[in-house]
């Protein structure tokens, strides 16, 4: 699926320092992954996901889909393949455009830009059932201005577009965040549904080490832009919080939780 080779990347501030974020980072992405990322802040979780969205150039590496090399493919491109959903709800949707606009926009990607094609009644009827499958009403409000909508109800939209078009890889990056933790657990339940369902490969970063361990089949924890654990299966499916703390804490003893991780 995914697969990331021998992975560069450095930083360089204005006074000339550099500092490395990924010294030979290799990662592999398999059919049916549902990946959670942990790690302290600053370890490159981001870095990570805007490399492989392209809007990060790497100093060194390959990164290959389905064993096609896309390292130099242009972010206009992957876009076709890749889709990412923002902390920021409103990163994702275009907030003076109407939930039909917006889908039909999401529904274009990569095609050739005209929104009269998706303006149709055919796809009214497509959109409102993906829409009714969320459970928010949202299918009522197609002619609904997006900026008008709750962060929540914005995001659960962001999600339905970067989805709509089943891409080979989701990133999440920190997508509940920004949310009450009623409404994050509400997404992260339609993220888990819509995941499944399509079976998109998904790369999730998030500080919650309960919803890294709830939800997907897979835990990475990065360090320093190293994977120091690698978790899947059952043995993800044994982790606490606590355990997982304990794991940390054996190889980083200065880090406090608190720094890293939120245990709500
Ligand atoms: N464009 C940039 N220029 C310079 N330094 C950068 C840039 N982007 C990221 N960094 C640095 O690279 C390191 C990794 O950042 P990154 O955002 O990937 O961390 P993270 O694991 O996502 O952290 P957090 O959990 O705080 O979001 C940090 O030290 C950050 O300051």
């Amino acid at each position: 699926m995914l697969k990331i080779n021998n992975l560069n990347k450095s930083f360089h501030s204005e006074l000339g320092s550099e500092k490395k974020i990924f010294k030979g980072l290799n990662f592999q992405l398999n059919h049916g992954d549902f990946v959670s990322i942990i790690g302290s802040n600053g370890a490159g979780k981001s870095t990570l996901l805007n490399i492989i969205m392209g809007n990060i150039t790497p100093d060194g590496g390959n990164l290959y889909m389905e064993g096609r090399d896309f390292t130099d493919l242009a972010t206009y491109k992957r876009n076709t393949f890749i889709s990412k959903v923002y902390q920021n709800p409103a990163l994702g949707t275009a907030p003076s455009m109407t939930i039909f606009e917006n889908l039909s926009m999401a529904d274009n990607k990569g095609k050739r830009f005209n929104l009269t094609l998706g303006l149709n009644k055919k796809k009214k009827e497509i959109y409102k059932n993906t829409l009714t499958e969320l459970g928010l009403g949202l299918e009522k409000q197609l002619d609904t201005e997006v900026g008008l909508l709750s962060g929540g109800q914005r995001q659960c939209l962001a999600l339905i577009m970067a989805t709509l078009n089943k891409p080979k890889i989701l990133l999440l990056d920190e997508h509940t965040a920004a949310l009450d933790p009623k409404t994050s657990e509400l997404i992260m339940e339609k993220t888990k549904k819509i995941v499944e369902s399509h079976k998109i490969p998904t790369l999730m970063i998030t500080h919650n080490l309960n919803d890294a361990i709830k939800y997907g089949n897979r835990l990475i924890m990065l360090h320093e832009g190293k994977i120091i654990l690698d978790f899947a299966g059952e043995e993800k499916q044994n982790l606490t919080p606590e355990k997982l703390l304990k794991i940390f804490h054996t190889q980083n003893t200065a880090i406090k939780d608190d720094e890293l991780f939120s245990l709500s």
